[in-house]
């Protein structure tokens, strides 16, 4: 009998590990794992298993159509495999490569030797264009282009009855010590094909134009993440899927947005090829020259005024409560999050990145933790980019409406005073029914002073510690920064990040 064991991969469709345990017709026992140790970590929250347990629900219907229900067990990966072992006759395991966090990192690795140990062959699959190992990026492209334009695995017809399912729904919460308050309007497992169609065939038209705009971003942008990220949609068939719907459209802006929409999709595998590649940014700076910068300034005041949306920046401060109420917000929101926090409130990256984890319903931490060094400028490769953000919020909220929606005490205060509400008299804040400091906090640093001082202390830290950088830099670029060819044939070497912000 053949195990089959769940992770981030909770669908039947384009499913390598379950086409592989099910193709010399073995009977195969699917498995999901809610393990209490991983919902101890930092970067998890119950957002996250709000989702996962719809997720799950879902999938229960599909493999009791197949024949075979799946089975939920709590516990330690490698004790309840030892249970499994003592009722099955277990004799392989089949499951997708997982990059997740270092906690699962070093779970695989135990889970490895369990295995091994009892000579039973434990076959790991790839979900995504993501290579292990990789020996460096020189033909990542090509090879990534080969591994997502492969035909689809097939679903097996059906699987043999082993034995009945051991849970119904709604499955217990795993307990969490500390957690964020539940999230309002989450998006939900349940809504993943009406999600994937109203995209493609209405939604993409938007794709262009509104995906970095606060107001217009939710309904624009895909909204496909959480359902990529614990694998209910496979990457491939999405690709495949909406390339198919590429050649077929005759509207320009459903050719441009489906155009930039798959150009998206590309930095997916991108970016978890690196935490892939080196697991260890999830807790170090990628360009080890930047270690020392930040770790002795955390302003617990600052960390706790930005993670609340209390900042005194109506446009940083909606984006906050926005993702704390609805779980997600758009990339240009996120890296205004993340920029604010490094340069302007001179936080480090990491309780940043911890906050944000627990925050998206979305959170994958190979594209979470390279997106949070790219943006706090701890990479080496990367321009710093340090937005302003007043001029951020007239360019992409010009009418207020995203800041009028989350941040109501603001409501009636006129669009010219609204990017900059400390800059009202004190009989215009009673006029307009916000007093500043009462109904909405005045701002806690000043921009253009703190972003001065960034500068400062960047260019100090890069003139102190030059002798170590270039050699650095190699590395980084040799590991992580795309490119369509080898570094020795080009020029000029420069991360294609770049073209992330041509929107
Ligand atoms: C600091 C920071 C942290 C992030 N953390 C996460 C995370 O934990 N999980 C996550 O899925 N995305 C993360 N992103 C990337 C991006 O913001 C989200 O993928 C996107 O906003 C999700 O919404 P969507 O599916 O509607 O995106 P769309 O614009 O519709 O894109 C479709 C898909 O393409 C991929 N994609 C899009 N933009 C990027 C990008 N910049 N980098 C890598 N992949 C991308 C995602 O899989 C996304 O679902 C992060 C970005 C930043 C700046």
């Amino acid at each position: 009998m053949h195990l089959l064991w769940l992770k981030r991969d909770l669908r039947i469709k384009d499913h390598a590990a379950l086409y592989h345990a099910a193709k010399q017709g073995e009977p195969v026992l699917p498995v999901y794992i809610v393990e209490p140790d991983y919902w101890q970590q930092p970067d998890t929250s119950l957002r996250h298993w709000a989702f996962i347990s719809d997720a799950l629900t879902e999938l229960q219907h599909e493999f009791q159509k197949l024949g075979q229900p799946l089975l939920v067990f709590y516990g330690a990966a490698s004790r309840v495999f030892r249970d499994l072992l003592q009722q099955f006759p277990i004799s392989a395991v089949y499951s997708h490569e997982e990059t997740g966090n270092l906690w699962s990192y070093q779970r695989d690795l135990a889970v490895a030797k369990f295995w091994q140990e009892r000579a039973i062959p434990w076959h790991q699959y790839q979900q995504f264009a993501v290579f292990r190992p990789l020996a460096n990026r020189d033909h990542w492209f090509k090879q990534a282009d080969a591994w997502l334009t492969a035909p689809l695995y097939p679903t097996p017809v059906s699987l043999p009855f082993i034995c009945h399912t051991n849970w119904q729904a709604p499955l217990p919460w795993p307990e969490r010590k500390i957690d964020l308050v539940p999230c309002s309007q989450a998006q939900r497992a349940t809504a993943l094909s009406s999600t994937l169609n109203t995209f493609l065939q209405d939604r993409v038209l938007g794709y262009r134009g509104g995906i970095s705009y606060a107001a217009k971003a939710p309904h624009s942008c895909s909204r496909l993440s959480p359902y990529l990220s614990y694998g209910m949609l496979s990457m491939r068939a999405l690709q495949q899927e909406s390339w198919q719907h590429r050649k077929a459209a005759t509207n320009t802006k459903q050719q441009l947005g489906l155009d930039a929409f798959y150009s998206r999709l590309r930095w997916h595998c991108h970016f978890i090829q690196k935490l892939e590649d080196e697991p260890e940014i999830e807790a170090r700076n990628m360009h080890r020259g930047f270690d020392g910068l930040r770790e002795n300034d955390f302003s617990a005041e600052f960390f706790s005024a930005w993670a609340k949306g209390e900042t005194g920046y109506p446009l940083i401060d909606a984006a906050m409560r926005a993702l704390r109420t609805t779980g997600w917000l758009h990339f240009r929101g996120r890296a205004m999050l993340v920029a604010f926090a490094s340069y302007h409130l001179w936080l480090h990256w990491r309780p940043v990145a911890l906050h944000l984890a627990q925050c998206f319903v979305d959170y994958e931490p190979g594209i979470h933790y390279p997106q949070i060094q790219m943006q706090a400028g701890t990479t080496g490769i990367n321009p710093n980019r340090m937005y302003n953000p007043v001029k951020q919020s007239l360019l992409k909220d010009p009418d207020g409406r995203f800041i009028r929606h989350w941040l109501p005490e603001l409501q009636h205060i006129p669009t010219s005073w609204l990017h900059q509400p400390w800059l009202l008299t004190k009989s215009q804040q009673q006029q307009y029914g916000c007093l500043l400091g009462v109904d909405y906090p005045a701002p806690i640093i000043t921009a253009e002073r703190a972003i001065k001082l960034a500068r400062e202390r960047l260019k100090l830290w890069l003139a102190a510690n030059r002798a170590c950088w270039t050699e650095q830099k190699k590395r980084i670029v040799k590991r992580h920064a795309s490119r369509s060819r080898p570094i020795e044939q080009r020029k000029r070497v420069s991360e294609r990040q770049l073209t992330l912000f041509n929107d």
